[in-house]
């Protein structure tokens, strides 16, 4: 049975007292809760993994990173690889967020090599994908979507996808406030989910968790993990605040 997930990408924010002081604060509310099937993960900023790790000791938090590099070692200033991540006891990686795409310039090619090398370097991966408005105003999602899979998952053996979690985020609600509807979510995730059957076999297809993230909020995290192909959140702003990301890992 496939895994219900609430993830928290915190992007480009806290330094390290408020980073331990949110994982604190979560560790504490989720403490007693019956996760059940469920995970509960987060991703802090490059400098603040060790810390989180170390304030998530002995609770049901999970650490992952936001980005990696695709090489094993070399002169890449400012970079960080798989390995160094493995060496710190990081076992997830985020990979393909929109941002990346839009402001770093990582297209389909370069982000299906990051997923190579973190599965080379047994890293899980949150793969995330996702039309831009104008494609879906166009009706052309679907299709887009589709391409993106193609791309960057179909060099891939079925197995591999035990490490693999998708995450659909329409990029126009990132950040805006206005979320794709429950049964907008539910299409797009259906949509993946007989792709990936169509590709990898019906097996493979309904054992992989598929997050759905663009403004998802306590208030409607409900009604959006209620939807049978959505398996979870990758929660942006929202799990910033310690009350609001309680909440929505009671939702699921
Ligand atoms: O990775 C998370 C997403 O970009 C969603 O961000 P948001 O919840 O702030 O819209």
């Amino acid at each position: 049975m496939r895994k219900k997930i609430v993830a928290g990408n915190w992007k480009m924010n806290n330094g390290v007292k408020e980073t331990s002081q949110l994982i604190r604060k979560v560790k504490k509310s989720i403490a007693d809760l019956e996760l059940n099937n469920a995970r509960v993960i987060v991703a802090p900023s490059f400098v603040n993994l060790v810390g989180a790790i170390k304030s998530a000791k002995d609770s049901k938090i999970e650490v992952a990173a936001q980005n990696m590099h695709q090489a094993k070692n070399g002169a890449f200033t400012g970079e960080i690889s798989a390995e160094m991540l493995q060496s710190i006891g990081v076992k997830t990686v985020i990979l393909g967020h929109s941002e990346r795409r839009q402001y770093f310039g990582e297209d389909d090619e370069l982000i299906a090599r990051k997923i190579d090398a973190a599965l080379a370097n047994d890293l899980e991966v949150i793969f995330c994908f996702g039309e831009l408005l104008e494609q879906r105003k166009l009706d052309n999602h679907l299709l887009e979507v589709g391409s993106q899979l193609k791309n960057t998952l179909f060099h891939l053996k079925a197995a591999d996808f035990k490490n693999i979690i998708l995450a659909y985020e329409p990029v126009w609600a990132i950040g805006t406030g206005e979320t794709a509807t429950p049964d907008q979510a539910q299409e797009m995730h259906a949509f993946v989910r007989n792709v990936l059957a169509k590709k990898f076999g019906q097996e493979t297809a309904d054992s992989v968790s598929i997050l759905y993230g663009g403004s998802v909020k306590a208030s409607n995290a409900e009604e959006i993990f209620s939807k049978p192909d959505v398996d979870g959140g990758l929660i942006g702003g929202a799990s910033l605040v310690a009350e609001d990301f309680v909440a929505i890992i009671e939702a699921i």
